[in-house]
């Protein structure tokens, strides 16, 4: 029973393959997408992310640049920062690492990026066109999680989906999502009763808590499809995610492994997006 542990790798590879085919042709006409990741303080998870956006940025052909600013940064630096990259026309998608240092507002600086750069898809003005189905730039890891669900092949209409957690970077924006793929869609939080049996529902089960191992097979209902976003580092050092994997395995349906498919494709989707900013900003 191992076919339906959905493939990351090959995911990831399909959709960098044609991302990289339109930007080639763009490039041949002499235009490039630009990206700017800006990482304020020395988290070294984040240190780690910022490496591998870029990395992915080159095997794409999109231009990316990255600013590393001292923890001290001010709030009024950093605004400064993205004015700048805001009026920079080699620059086409802005991604501030988040967290930041608490003595800077998350909301100011998401606030004042363009909206037509916020290839995070964390402005309000985003987040209010996806609520209301007007075009926008999406979430990167609520995206990722939608195209792994189609490309197992499911139509996601008339579906009971059911997702853990209610983050404004995760839970609400993918539940969000589903609705409008037409899914009947419940979101679970700390506060729901009977989460088991309301899990043990859903066709499509997307969790997103941050508790390591929190899902078991009392959660599944046999071959529903399982997407886990949790990383969580533990005591060992391993990565796990908020699936027990071992214990849900085998009676789960399609189902993702941690590490290796929400988190690539989380990316996948951020040079989706950079590409989307690109051609619209060029117009
Ligand atoms: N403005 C902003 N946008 C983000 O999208 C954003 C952010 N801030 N802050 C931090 C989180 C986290 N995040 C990840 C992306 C890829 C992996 C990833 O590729 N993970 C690999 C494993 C990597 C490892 O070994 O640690 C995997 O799941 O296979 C993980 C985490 C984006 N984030
Ligand atoms: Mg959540």
């Amino acid at each position: 029973m191992t076919q339906h542990i959905i493939d990351g790798k090959q995911l990831v590879s399909d959709i960098r393959g044609k991302l990289k085919e339109e930007i080639d042709a763009l490039a041949a006409e002499g235009f490039r997408p630009g990206l700017a990741v800006v990482l304020v303080g020395e988290d070294p998870a984040s240190a780690v992310y910022v490496r591998n956006k870029a990395k992915a940025c080159e095997q794409v052909g999109i231009y990316s640049e990255v600013h590393r600013l001292p923890a001290e940064t001010t709030q009024a630096e950093l605004l400064d920062l993205v004015d700048k990259l805001n009026r920079n026309t080699s620059i086409h998608g802005i991604l501030v690492q988040l967290p930041l240092p608490k003595h800077i507002s998350e909301d100011a600086v998401i606030d004042a990026i363009a909206v037509e750069k916020d290839v995070d898809g964390f402005h309000p003005i985003n987040v209010g066109n996806l609520s209301i189905g007007k075009p926008s730039l999406l979430p990167c890891t609520p995206a990722g999680v939608i195209e792994i669900i189609k490309r197992t092949g499911t139509d996601i209409a008339g579906k009971r989906a059911v997702v853990i957690g209610r983050s404004n970077i995760v839970g609400k924006p993918v539940a969000m999502l589903l609705l409008r793929e037409n899914a009947t869609v419940t979101v679970c939080h700390s506060r729901t009763a009977n989460m088991k049996e309301l899990c043990r529902e859903a066709d499509i089960l997307v969790v997103a808590i941050g508790k390591a191992k929190f899902v078991t097979k009392e959660f599944v209902k046999p071959g529903a499809i399982v997407i886990d976003v949790g990383i969580n580092r533990l005591d060992d050092g391993k990565l796990a995610g908020d699936v027990d994997f071992a214990d849900v395995v085998d009676i789960a349906g399609p189902i993702t492994p941690v590490p290796g498919v929400v988190g690539p494709m989380t990316i996948t989707m951020l040079l989706q997006n950079t590409l989307q900013a690109a051609k619209t900003l060029r117009g």
